[in-house]
C-alpha cells in the first residue's frame, strides 16, 4: 500500500526533506507552498511528486504531514489543523527550529487525537527558498525527535522509519531541553553574528575601509547574518526565554574578558584562546551538530578547464566529492580550489590522487 506523505511549505527544509523522502520505498510525495511559483518550482524541479492546491482538502489523504514552515506559521497551522478532516491514523511532525512551544500545542491536538511528534533536522544554510533545497541536505545530520510524553511508541518509530531517508541521524529528545541546547550552538550564534555585522556598520562609518578589509574570518564568523529574517525573528522569539539566558551567560563572560584585556594578562589571555581552541578541536567534527565536511584546498594554476581537469581526475577514482568552489584571495589560504568530502578517507586518496595525476599541491586548512 503506498502512504501519502504531505509537506507543507517547500523552502529549503521541506524541499530538501521532500526530496530525500521520494526515495522511501511506496511513498508518494505530495507538496503545498502559499507561494504561487514555489508551487510552479516544486513541479518544475520534482521537488515532490504532485502538488496540492488547497492543503485542507488534500490533508483528508495524508498519512503523514510535515510542516516546512516558518515556526510560527507551523503553530498557525496547527490551530488550523484542529477542525481539518484528517485520517485517524495519521502522523503529524515539524522541521521547526524551537520545539517547546511546538510542542505544548502538541498537547491541545493530542486531546482531539491528533497525534504530533516535533521534528528537527539539525542542518540547514543561510539560503532559504525552494531552489536551495537538495536531496542530501541532511545527510549524517542530527534529526531530532521530541515526542511528547507518552506518545504511543509505534508511533514514534512509524516516523523515524520514514525520515531515515533523509539519511539523517534520528535522535529523540525533549522538547525543553531541545531548546536549551539549540540556543547555544544555533539560535544565539546568530544574535552574535548580526550583532558583529552591525558592529562593522557602525565602524565603516567612520573608517569606510573597514568593509573592505573583513577576509575569511569575518566571513566564517557572520555567514550565518545572511540568513532568513523572518524565520529567525520567530525562532528567536519562542526560544526567547532561553536566549536571554545565553547572553547573560555572554554579557559575563565579556566582562570576563575585558577584565583580562585591561589587566594586560599575557598568561590568562593566551589560555583564553587555547582552552578555546581546544574545545573547539575535539568537537564532534562530521558526526554532530557541528557537521563539516573535509575540505581539501588545492592549489591550482589560473588556466581554463583546469577545475573540470581536476574533478575528472577524482572522477576516475570514483572519489565522490559534496561540494567544490573557488576561494577568492589567497591571503588566508594556500590553495584557491576547496573541495569537500564526506570522509577523512575520501580526502586523503584525493589528495595522493592529486599529487599523482595533476601534480598540484594540495592542503588540509
Ligand atoms: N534554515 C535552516 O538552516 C533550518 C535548518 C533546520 C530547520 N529549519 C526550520 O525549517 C523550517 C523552514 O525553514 P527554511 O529554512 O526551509 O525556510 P524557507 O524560507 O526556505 O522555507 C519556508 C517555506 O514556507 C513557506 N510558507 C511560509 N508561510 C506559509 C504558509 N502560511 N503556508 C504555506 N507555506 C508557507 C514559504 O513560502 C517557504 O517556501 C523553519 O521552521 C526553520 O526553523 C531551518
Ligand atoms: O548552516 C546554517 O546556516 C544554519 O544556520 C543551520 C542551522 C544551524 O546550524 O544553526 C540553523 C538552524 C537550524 O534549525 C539548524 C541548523
Amino acid at each position: 500500500m503506498t502512504r501519502n506523505v504531505f509537506v507543507i511549505g517547500l523552502g529549503l527544509i521541506g524541499g530538501s526533506v521532500a526530496l530525500a523522502l521520494q526515495k522511501a520505498p511506496r511513498t508518494k510525495v505530495y507538496g503545498y507552498d502559499y507561494h504561487e511559483q514555489t508551487r510552479q518550482l516544486a513541479s518544475t524541479l520534482k521537488v515532490v511528486h504532485e502538488v496540492v492546491e488547497d492543503p485542507a482538502e488534500f490533508a483528508k489523504e495524508a498519512d503523514v504531514i510535515i510542516f516546512g514552515t516558518p515556526v510560527n506559521v507551523t503553530l498557525q497551522f496547527m490551530e488550523q489543523l484542529k477542525s481539518w478532516e484528517l485520517k485517524k491514523s495519521v502522523i503529524i511532525t515539524d522541521t521547526g527550529s524551537t520545539k517547546t512551544q511546538i510542542m505544548d500545542k502538541a498537547k491541545e491536538l493530542k486531546e482531539l487525537g491528533i497525534t504530533f511528534i516535533g521534528g528537527h533536522p539539525m542542518a540547514g544554510s543561510h539560503k532559504s527558498g525552494i531552489t536551495a533545497a537538495k536531496p542530501y541536505l541532511l545527510e549524517n545530520a542530527y534529526y531530532m525527535l521530541t515526542p511528547n510524553e507518552g506518545e504511543e511508541i509505534e508511533k514514534l518509530a512509524m516516523l523515524d522509519n520514514l525520515l531515515k531517508f533523509t539519511l539523517g541521524k534520528m535522535v529523540v529528545v525533549d522538547a525543553k531541553i531541545h531548546d536549551h541546547m539549540t540556543a547555544v550552538v544555533s539560535h544565539f550564534p546568530h544574535i552574535i553574528a548580526a550583532s558583529l555585522v552591525h558592529q562593522l556598520n557602525f565602524e565603516k562609518k567612520a573608517y569606510p575601509m573597514t568593509s573592505s578589509l573583513a577576509a575569511g574570518g569575518f566571513r566564517d564568523i557572520t555567514r550565518i547574518a545572511s540568513s532568513n529574517p523572518a524565520l529567525w525573528r520567530d525562532i528567536t522569539l519562542q526560544n526567547r526565554k532561553e536566549l536571554v539566558g545565553q547572553l547573560d551567560t555572554w554579557l559575563e563572560e565579556m566582562n570576563r574578558v575585558r577584565q583580562l584585556l585591561d589587566n594586560g594578562d599575557e598568561k590568562a589571555i593566551e589560555a583564553y584562546f587555547s582552552d578555546a581552541r581546544d574545545v573547539r578541536d575535539s568537537l564532534p567534527i562530521a558526526n554532530g551538530a557541528l557537521y563539516m565536511p573535509y575540505d581539501l584546498y588545492v592549489d591550482i594554476p589560473d588556466y581554463p578547464g583546469v577545475i573540470s581537469e581536476v574533478t575528472g581526475f577524482l572522477a576516475e577514482d570514483n572519489i565522490s566529492i559534496t561540494n567544490i568552489r573557488i576561494v577568492e584571495t589567497r591571503v588566508d589560504v594556500f590553495g584557491i580550489l576547496v573541495i569537500s568530502f564526506q570522509t577523512n578517507e575520501d580526502r586523503e586518496r584525493a589528495a595522493q590522487c592529486i599529487a599523482h595525476k595533476a601534480k598540484y599541491d594540495t592542503y588540509i586548512s
